[in-house]
């Protein structure tokens, strides 16, 4: 199963599935397609409300159930993620293109509307990768990717003692200062509710089940603590002349981070926010889509030029903002999933600690990362490179992960068990038996988060630990931080379940983050690997930012999940969907898109699907493909980031010539021998006129009909411009 997804990777696949098809045909092996896309996705949602020629089927819940069957063998690409701004987007493409589809009620008052903005809600945030990840992860640069890297270093911005650049995290009222955690010992329901201090109750959560051996924990941010800290940082940027940014997962973690960033924007804009409070509600501005809404919101009323230079104001009274786009003026508070801490804190630590200012330069930066449980590791980050300068690319050793991520593990799982509260009271979280599991006091406006994560996925995960440590020979460190409740629960089973391997001469410890940051970091520099081993949260951060400073960008890993029931989930590299990248294709058709984690994936899919059904010629093929990257690697083929020069298209061509090269020099298998070897001869010696082809095409605007969902035959047009390349590859 391969997935059709959104941005750049979708554009890619325009371009590299008809490759991949043509490859792979003479073996027997079909590649289906599922649309997971967010355009995709939605009208499936909707599929009631439209008329039978345009309803699509429900993919994502086909692979879902896939995933969980020996047989599923999926290759996923990334996928928006979407936040409410890029929802309602979507939303309103489509309707242009004659799909009927309800607006998205942001303020849903009827029946009708809440039930409307509920069906919406299955498509918000991170709804894609929770329901696939039947299993968790494993994450790595390949040894060729590395030695690329150190043969052909990316850029790396220098380190000195005096940057200003730092972390900045509450120091109490935050999710890490009041969690509290409990493993439940019987197979048992639980609910959640609230009993205000006047006495009156609600229920926020209905029984629900919960299994024995189950981890639960629960923890709460303090709304006024947190708007007191902001308002505190925001001063000392503006005091001490940084940038200010701020660093959230509010697609991931799409209930909390939302109201954490609209709590950034109210307390920025504070003034204006009191100023134009009646305004600004009756307008239904709504601060956890981002300083955006407000401009949007505001468009066309009579007061839009006056709030206009309200805000302005405040932008010059405050700190220097970090940007996103300095020549569109989008700062860092416009869009929530503009800044996306796992990918955009590594790109600050490579950038010299630096983000954007509103002239387009680099700037020392505040990062502003609320909570304490996982913004220490940036900041050991940041303290190591101020010591020892920046890490060298050519030199650096490696830190891959084994995360915890099976069946919504721990903050991933947490949507349906955040709640904003809603007046003073207590949080009580109580068994089946009617036993209070965990309580937690609460003011009007804290964010209570409940987690929960189950048994067989902790015990899989100590197994790939140990499994990666023995095959790699290298130290594997639990990231847990033993003063936390959460990680104190799970450390016992980490105890427990090691005991289970034998475990002689492995080096296995467990740290708290700062220190396993610090502790990976000393072997990096050494040019030693270790192997992070971490819940799901640090899974993510880490498969970002050791890749980044690494091998440049975290499109190049190794991301395999092995599939908790047999199958395999090969995902495309570690990173996003690259929106830029998209912008760039539609003003000058030049995709810089790199499709390296593709390559990798596909391999190491090729290589399940025939060790599991004895398939000879997927071995065959999966072994000439893994020639194919590494030649391609060597050769330095990857797509340039400027127009008129190779690109996207054009590494796909290279790679195909690599691997019909590998299958004609093979002799395991006479049959692909017989039918690579004219292949590989006529694109060798149609190379010049092929990436010619593919090169004159460059330097236009291009129209494929949308951005969320484009015309196919236009997006196939445009990715497969070479008309010699398709010739040959439609001759398959
Ligand atoms: N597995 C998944 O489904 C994931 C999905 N997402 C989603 O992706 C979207 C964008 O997220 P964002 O945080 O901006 O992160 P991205 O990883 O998409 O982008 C960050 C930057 O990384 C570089 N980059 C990423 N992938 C590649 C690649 N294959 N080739 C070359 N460069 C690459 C680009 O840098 P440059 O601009 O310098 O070229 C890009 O601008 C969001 O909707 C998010 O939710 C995010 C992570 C994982
Ligand atoms: O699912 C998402 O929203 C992002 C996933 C991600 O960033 C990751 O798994 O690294
Ligand atoms: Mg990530």
């Amino acid at each position: 199963m391969y997935t059709i997804t959104d941005e750049a990777p979708m554009l890619a696949t325009h371009s590299f599935l008809p490759i991949v098809q043509a490859f792979t045909k003479s073996s027997g092996i079909t590649f289906e397609t599922k649309d997971i896309s967010l355009a995709a996705r939605i009208l499936a949602n909707f599929a009631d409300m439209l008329p039978a020629n345009q309803q699509v089927p429900d993919a994502l819940a086909e692979l879902g159930t896939l995933a969980t069957t020996p047989e599923a063998n999926i290759i996923k690409l990334p996928n928006i993620s979407a936040s409410v701004p890029q929802l309602t987007a979507a939303i309103k493409e489509l309707q242009a293109q004659g799909y009927a589809l309800p607006d998205y009620p942001a303020d849903a008052k009827t029946d009708e509307e809440k039930a409307i903005k509920a069906t919406y809600a299955k498509v918000l945030g991170s709804a894609v990768n929770p329901v696939l990840r039947e299993g968790n992860s494993d994450r790595r640069a390949p040894k060729a990717v590395k030695n690329y890297a150190k043969a052909h270093p990316h850029s790396m911005g220098a380190w000195t003692a005096d940057s200003k650049s730092h972390v900045a995290s509450m120091t109490e009222g935050d999710f890490y200062g009041s969690e509290k955690s409990v493993t439940i010992a019987a197979p048992t329901t639980f609910s959640i509710s609230f009993e205000g201090a006047d006495g009156s109750t609600k229920i926020l959560k209905d029984a629900s089940p919960l299994e024995a051996g189950e981890i639960i924990d629960s923890s709460v941010i303090s709304m006024s603590q947190l708007k007191a800290f902001i308002a505190k940082e925001i001063a000392d940027a503006k005091a001490t002349g940084v940038l200010f940014s701020v660093h959230l997962k509010a697609t991931m973690m799409k209930i909390s981070d939302p109201l954490i960033f609209g709590a950034f924007v109210e307390v920025f804009f504070k003034d204006v926010f009191e100023k134009y409070a009646d305004t600004f509600t009756a307008l239904g501005v709504d601060t956890k889509n981002g300083l955006g809404d407000v401009y949007a919101k505001i468009k066309g009323t009579e007061k839009q030029a006056e709030i206009e230079a309200a805000l302005e104001a405040a932008i010059t009274a405050g700190p220097d903002l970090a940007m996103v786009n300095s020549d569109k003026g989008i700062t860092n508070l416009h869009v929530p999933s503009d800044v996306i801490i796992d990918a955009s804190m590594p790109a600050m630590i490579r950038n010299s600690g630096q983000m954007w200012n509103k002239e387009g330069k680099s700037q020392d930066t505040k990062a502003v990362i609320p909570d304490r449980c996982y913004a220490g590791v940036y900041q050991a980050t940041i303290d190591f490179c101020k010591t020892n300068g920046a890490l060298d690319p050519t030199t650096m050793g490696s830190v891959s992960n084994v995360g915890l991520m099976a069946k919504k593990a721990e903050e991933y799982g947490s949507h349906d068990k955040t709640f904003q509260i809603e007046a003073e009271g207590t949080v009580k979280v109580t068994n089946g038996e009617g036993t209070v599991l965990m309580e937690q006091v609460v003011e009007a406006g804290d964010i209570f988060r409940m987690c929960q994560v189950k048994d067989a996925p902790i015990q899989d995960w100590v197994k790939l630990a140990v499994n990666r440590a023995k095959a790699t020979d290298n130290p594997a460190i639990f990231w847990l931080d033993e003063v936390r409740a959460h990680d104190s629960e799970i450390i016992k089973k980490v105890d427990t379940y090691l005991k289970d391997y034998d475990t002689t001469g492995l080096e296995i410890k467990i740290l708290a983050p700062i220190d396993a940051t610090t502790y990976s970091l000393e072997r990096i520099v050494k040019g030693l690997d270790t192997i992070s081993v971490t819940g799901n949260v640090l899974r993510d951060y880490l498969t970002d930012l050791f890749p980044i400073l690494e091998v440049g960008t975290s499109a190049k890993m190794l991301s395999i999940v092995p599939l908790m029931n047999g199958g395999g989930l090969f995902e495309t590299g570690a990173g996003g969907s690259a929106p830029k990248h998209v912008d760039q294709f539609l003003t000058e058709n030049h995709l810089r898109w790199d499709s390296l984690g593709e390559f990798l994936a596909l391999g190491v899919s090729l290589e399940h699907l025939g060790e599991t059904y004895n398939n000879a010629k997927a071995l065959v093929l999966a072994e000439a493909l893994d020639i194919a990257t590494e030649k391609f690697l060597e050769n330095d083929k990857s797509p340039s980031r400027k127009v008129n020069e190779l690109d996207n298209r054009g590494s796909h061509f290279y790679l195909s010539m690599y691997w019909a090269k590998a299958l004609a020099s093979q002799t395991k298998d006479e049959e692909l021998k017989a039918i690579f070897t004219p292949v590989f001869e006529q694109m060798s010696s149609n190379e010049a006129t092929i990436t010619e082809e593919l090169v004159a095409v460059q330097g236009t605007t291009m129209d494929i009909g949308g951005y969320y969902k484009p015309s196919a035959e236009a997006t196939y047009a445009a990715m497969r411009p070479s008309t010699m390349f398709n010739t040959i590859i439609d001759s398959l």
